[in-house]
């Protein structure tokens, strides 16, 4: 997969572009503004415009941006046309809540193996996703070629997993342990952080409440 050079926030903010704009497309829309996208997302017109200006210029004065091409454009990007297969490590409350959800809707990535250490689970299936030991993680990973893990062990587990998932070669890591990983520098670690997301929230609120928080 190819990586732009876009800014992160931007980078974030193209799949809620894409979302929108399938929306759109199914409703039969051919154009939209950058004023009518900013009443939809939330982020403001000129955030839309620069973001978009990333990519080349798109938008024609007083026309706005082609929906389907815009669509075609951004699917690229993210690799929608593609089915990318992703692993999850560690199904306890917080996996199987991902895996019940699994990503279907409108997006081009599942859940398509999971690994455990627990007995009960192990060779069963979960929400229609096979669950594999620990210890066969490594050679999964490879023969299925899986490139993104999303890891939801417990802290105390987070490192020495990490480091199974850079030997298997994966190339990123959706990381939700509290746990910062380490790892090589060609593998990309996302953490998500609910209370931090919330505390986030609150700042702002309690800070900007006059203004937008985008
Ligand atoms: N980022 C967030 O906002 C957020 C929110 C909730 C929980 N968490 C974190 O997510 C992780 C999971 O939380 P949870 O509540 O689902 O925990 P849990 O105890 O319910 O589940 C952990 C699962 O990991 C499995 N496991 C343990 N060691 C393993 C190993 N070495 N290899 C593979 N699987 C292993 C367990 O068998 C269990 O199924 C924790 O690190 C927790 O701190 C993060």
């Amino acid at each position: 997969m190819a990586e732009p050079s876009i800014p992160r926030a931007t980078a974030k903010r193209l799949p809620i572009y894409y979302r929108y704009l399938k929306f759109l497309l199914d409703a039969g829309k051919t154009r939209v503004s950058s004023t009518e996208l900013s009443d939809a997302v939330k982020f403001d017109a000129a955030t839309i415009r620069r973001d978009f200006s990333y990519f080349g210029a798109l938008g024609k004065r007083g026309y706005g941006y082609d929906v389907e091409s815009l669509l075609d454009f951004f699917a690229k990007i993210l690799n929608q046309d593609t089915l990318t297969n992703v692993a999850l490590i560690g199904l306890g409350n917080l996996g199987h809540a991902l895996l019940n959800f699994n990503f279907h809707k409108n997006s081009n990535v599942r859940v398509s193996a999971v690994f455990d250490i627990n007995q009960e689970l192990i060779n069963t299936i979960q929400s229609g996703v096979p669950v594999y030991d620990i210890k066969d993680m490594v050679n999964q990973i490879q023969d299925q070629r899986i490139e993104i893990a999303i890891l939801t062990v417990p802290q105390s587990e987070a490192q020495a997993t990490t480091d199974l998932l850079v030997k298997a070669g994966i190339k990123g890591i959706l990381n939700f342990t509290p746990l910062r990983v380490t790892v090589p520098e060609k593998v990309r670690v996302q953490n998500v952080d609910l209370t931090n997301e919330l505390q986030t929230l609150i700042y702002f609120i309690e800070n900007y409440s006059e203004q937008s928080i985008n």
